[in-house]
């Protein structure tokens, strides 16, 4: 059923029309509408930069619309709303760059807009611990002390005290902006369960997501946005219905025939790598192969990669590259023996980008000291190889690469990480959770990218933390058991829930 408009006598939770809203050249949003009910999961779907964050902030008032108009259960949103202002909207939104101030407190965290007072109106900080305590402890999350500094945090703990910080203002309106992103698998159920929770007392749930399998079990309507317009809003959608929508493109066929592809010599001999979590990883890759590390979450994983990569000490262990023992302390190392990583930092917005330097700039930085010659950067060719690269994983939909990183929405500042990698010439690479934050389309180009890498002869390691494309696009699957190689599966696997259950067996059955 499409119900693009929606009758004016229904009470809406949020009822956006005409908006119009504008960064220095760019048109984020052009004449988008939108609308969610009470006692609704909305999904916003759409491509990376397709103007979801943006219509977010204007949705809550922390940005505003050049035009148009936002309502929300019936009251205009004209400007830039305060804090306080917002919650007298009944609003909360967690947005995609986490809104904690790192050198406080979770407890001062989440206390700063509404801490506890006396009754002379002074804050009591002696009942902020306990008060915030009592707050997690309500929304399942005891294992967060209130008074540790909320910097010595791991990013998916900031983005639990984040979402819990919205929840407990119990507003009428909750907006989250791609919740999930930074969320093991264990946390994305227990933010399911919230979401369910709020919809069912009545609140409208709004929240943007790139795996279709999330808006699919949680949303009950879904919108999807194009170039910052509205396409379409729905209750039933099927994916690739809603890739379509979304792209204007028609994919076939997800994954590439990985089988196809042939499989050479071995390239990199990993024996008995050992240091942090991992406790004694053994395999060989080889030319031409993806080889898929699976597992549960925090297995081992982020460490195998980053210490492949120099990025972290191994404790002991040998690595050899095309039989040749090698010594990787630094990544110095690691990219002069051949190996490459492509790594999404967990915290894409704080690491690995240089966010005032151009698009181009961030690109090529890997193949800096490859491409100085005399202590010049050959700019021209530099300029090709990046031109072609940002074309290939749309990056910006086609905007100039002189721009600046931090003027791009957060899925296509990832995919520069990705594209910085793969312009290097190395043999191997490492791809730890590239397609994390990126669009349908964009994805179905990366597998088809990777495929093509392999084919030219590149061999492969690849993580996600998406296990179905663990299952469909590597030759061979490592299952990670407690810093271990528990299990190992042909490839194509095709059935994610069969790396699932090998990562559940006892190492013993496996
Ligand atoms: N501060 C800014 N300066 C310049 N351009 C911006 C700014 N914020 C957003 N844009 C641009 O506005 C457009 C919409 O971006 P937005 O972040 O809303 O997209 P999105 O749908 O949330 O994408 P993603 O899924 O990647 O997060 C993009 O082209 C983006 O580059």
């Amino acid at each position: 059923m499409v119900t693009e408009t929606p009758p004016e006598t229904e009470v809406l939770a949020v009822r956006a029309s005409g908006v119009h809203r504008a960064f220095g050249g760019v048109l984020a949003l052009r004449d988008a509408s939108f609308a969610a009910r009470p006692g609704e999961i909305h999904a916003l779907a759409g491509e990376n930069g397709a103007g979801k964050s943006t219509l977010i902030k204007v949705l809550c008032g922390l940005i505003s619309a050049d035009r148009g108009t936002v309502e929300i259960f019936g009251q205009q949103v004209r400007r830039v709303v305060e804090p306080a202002a917002r919650r007298r909207l009944g609003v909360a939104t967690a947005f995609q760059e986490l809104s904690l101030i790192p050198d406080l407190t979770v407890a001062e965290n989440l206390l700063l807009q509404d801490p506890p007072r006396g009754r002379l109106g002074l804050v009591r900080r002696g009942r902020l611990a306990p008060t915030a305590d009592a707050i997690l402890q309500r929304y399942g999350v005891d294992y967060i002390d209130s008074r540790t500094t909320t910097a010595d945090l791991s990013v998916a703990q900031r983005q639990i005290v984040e979402l819990v910080r919205v929840l407990a203002q119990e507003p009428r309106v909750v907006i989250l902006d791609e919740p999930t992103a930074a969320l093991p698998d264990r946390q994305v159920e227990w933010l399911a369960g919230h979401m369910r929770r709020l919809r069912d007392a009545g609140c409208c749930v709004i929240f943007t997501s790139h795996r279709w399998r999330e808006i699919e079990q949680l949303a009950d309507r879904v919108t999807v946005f194009r170039n910052g317009t509205h396409v379409a809003t729905r209750d039933e959608m099927s994916e690739s219905e809603a890739v379509t929508l979304m792209s204007g493109r028609t994919l076939e066929g997800t994954y590439p025939d990985v089988a196809a592809l042939p499989v050479g010599e071995t390239v990199l001999r990993v024996d008995q790598l050992a240091g942090g979590r991992l406790r004694g990883v053994s395999f060989d890759l080889r030319r031409g192969e993806i080889l898929g590390v699976g597992g549960l979450a925090g297995q081992g994983q982020r460490e195998l990669f980053l210490t492949l990569f120099g990025a972290r000490r191994a404790a002991s262990g040998t690595l050899s590259v095309g039989g040749t023992p090698v010594t990787v302390r630094r990544p110095k190392d690691a990219i002069r023996a051949g190996l490459g990583i492509a790594y999404v930092p967990e915290d894409r917005k704080a690491e690995g980008l240089f966010l005032p330097l151009s698009i181009r700039d961030n690109i090529a930085l890997a193949t800096l000291s490859r491409r100085s010659a005399g202590g010049f950067v050959r700019r021209r060719g530099e300029r090709a190889a990046v031109a072609s690269i940002a074309e290939q994983l749309r990056i910006g939909g086609g905007r100039a690469t002189s721009q600046a990183v931090a003027t791009l929405s957060g899925g296509n500042q990832q995919k520069v990480v990705m594209a910085r990698w793969l312009l290097t010439d190395a043999r191997i690479l490492l791809l730890f959770d590239v397609t994390r934050g990126v669009d349908a389309a964009t994805k179905h180009d990366m597998y088809q990218l990777v495929a093509d890498l392999a084919a030219q002869g590149k061999a492969i390691l690849f993580y996600s933390s998406e296990t179905e494309e663990i299952a469909n696009l590597c030759h061979r699957v490592l299952v990670l058991r407690e810093g271990r190689v528990s299990a190992e599966l042909a490839g194509p696997v095709g059935d994610a829930d069969r790396i699932v259950a090998a990562s559940l067996k006892e190492e013993s059955d496996a």
